[in-house]
């Protein structure tokens, strides 16, 4: 099927290629010309798992190509819409400007029978709007949120858990409907659950999973807050409520929280949404969810001063980590690089490395020095502080090695996720995050 993808950041770029790759003919359109030229050389913007591999096939099969203009949206049958909706500066709100211009842009290329699928996270209640605004071309808006996790994107577009369609009442939906299950054919083959349902529950499904996700995070780290005034170990007790299968033992990494583009944005702007809905109280936890997930990097900061005998300033500190997570070159609202700037206006000299996120974090953090060598990074430093759970740390940084290298044998984990027996045994005094 021949189908348009509008928006080739993370996601779309990443749904654009996943789409060629099961058999579809797929244009990218993005306004960003540095973007769509990077793609049509074949280069990923971004480092994500698996995506080079389907971006080069693509093209070579002929079946992806990307575009700036809009006139390359014509003569498909299905337009996603995956442009972003970033958090509003004067607050929590989701700015739909970008939503909005690309439907704008799309309309004049639009036939009768097209579907526009939207694929970014919007709040409650932007879905009805729009379609208003796309039925004069004859094309039918249905909803379709996006699930994937970075770092394992390709994967989950490709095998995802569930897929969600939300379409307008009666035959126009119902049809439209079926032209999202011949679009994930493979997926509907192998039984992945295909919800169909009307557009405001469809945008309340993603916003809803994304919140669950973060408030699970939010309480595990409530609990290393608890933990760490009871000498208690946050790690062994999520292991042990996480035995129970109706809790689970997955999202429950105790740590320094999350980040990323978007669990801190859409509980900020479904917080936002409730409160013009005059339902604020409803999703009032998410205040604290977000309230705790900050207060967990200032936890850090505040160990860090603790283990340099009570200020940063001068002391040399090495920062493991820039991206919000392993497996991803993302730094946005990445709190190891929020620590790092923290712990820079106190003074330190701060050092920070990363496999993949350098180059993001120089952008967004100019004032921050950087290296590519972990050694160096380690070189003379007063204090470690893993803040990223990359493997290049968590497995392969032999604590012995590492002492060799620094000038004082401390470490904070802000992931919990090195071995703090191993650690110990090297001579370390190690910290975790609500763990002895
Ligand atoms: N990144 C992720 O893992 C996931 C993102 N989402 C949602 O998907 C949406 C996109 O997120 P990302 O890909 O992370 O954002 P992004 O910022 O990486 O990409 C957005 C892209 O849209 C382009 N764009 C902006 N205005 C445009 C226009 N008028 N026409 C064409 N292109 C335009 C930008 O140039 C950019 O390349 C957001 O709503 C996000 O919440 C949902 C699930 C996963
Ligand atoms: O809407 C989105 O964009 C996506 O947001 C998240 O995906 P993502 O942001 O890629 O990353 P996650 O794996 O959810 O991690 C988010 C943050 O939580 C942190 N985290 C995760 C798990 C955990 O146990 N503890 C924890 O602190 C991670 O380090 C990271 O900073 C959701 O998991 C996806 O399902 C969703 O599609």
């Amino acid at each position: 099927m021949r189908m348009t993808v509008v928006g080739c950041g993370y996601l779309g770029a990443v749904h654009a290629a996943a789409m060629a790759s099961i058999g579809h003919e797929v244009v990218g359109i993005d306004v960003d010309e540095r973007k769509i030229e990077e793609l049509r050389q074949g280069r990923a913007p971004f480092f994500e798992p698996g995506l080079q591999e389907i971006l080069t096939a693509g093209l070579e099969s002929g079946r992806l190509s990307f575009s700036t203009d809009f006139a390359a949206a014509a003569g498909s049958r299905v337009h996603f819409i995956a442009v972003g909706t970033p958090q509003s500066a004067d607050g929590g709100a989701a700015d739909l400007r970008y939503v909005n211009a690309a439907i704008e842009a799309l309309l004049p290329h639009l036939a009768e029978g097209d579907i526009v699928a939207g694929k970014s996270t919007v709040p409650v209640g932007t879905a009805a709007g729009l379609a208003e605004i796309v039925a004069p071309s004859g094309a039918v808006l249905v909803w379709n949120p996006e699930f994937l996790r970075e770092g394992w994107a390709v994967e989950d577009t490709i095998h995802p858990d569930r897929l969600v369609v939300g379409v307008p009442a009666g035959e126009a939906g119902e049809a439209a409907a079926d032209v999202l299950r011949e679009v994930f054919r493979p997926a509907v083959e192998n039984d992945t659950p295909f919800i169909v349902t009307d557009y405001a529950t469809a945008e309340l499904v993603k916003v809803a999973a994304n919140a669950f996700l973060a408030t699970k995070i939010s309480f595990i780290n409530a609990m290393a807050e608890i933990a760490e005034v009871t000498g208690a170990d946050v790690v062994q007790l999520a292991d042990a409520i996480g035995h129970d299968a109706r809790i689970g033992r997955r999202f429950l990494g105790a740590g320094i929280g999350f980040g990323g583009g978007c669990l801190p944005k859409d509980i900020r702007a479904f917080s936002a949404r409730a409160e013009e809905l005059g339902r604020g109280e409803s999703v009032a936890f998410l205040r604290e969810v977000d309230a705790i997930n900050l207060r967990r990097r200032d936890r850090v900061v505040e160990l860090a001063a603790e283990a340099l005998g009570g200020d940063p300033a001068g002391k040399r500190i090495a920062v493991l980590g820039a991206s919000f997570k392993p497996h991803s070159d993302d730094v946005r609202d990445s709190p190891a690089l929020d620590i790092a700037a923290k712990l820079h206006e106190a003074g330190a000299d701060v050092v920070v490395t990363d496999p993949q996120a350098i180059e993001n974090a120089r952008r967004v953090r100019p004032e921050l020095s950087y290296s590519e060598s972990l050694d160096e990074t380690l070189a003379d430093a007063s204090l470690v502080i893993v803040v990223t759970e990359w493997d290049e740390y968590r497995r392969e940084l032999d604590p012995e090695r590492a002492g060799g290298l620094v000038q004082g044998r401390t470490v904070i984990d802000g992931r919990n996720c090195l071995d703090p027996a191993r650690w110990r045994a090297a001579g370390w005094t190690y910290t975790g995050m609500g763990r002895p």
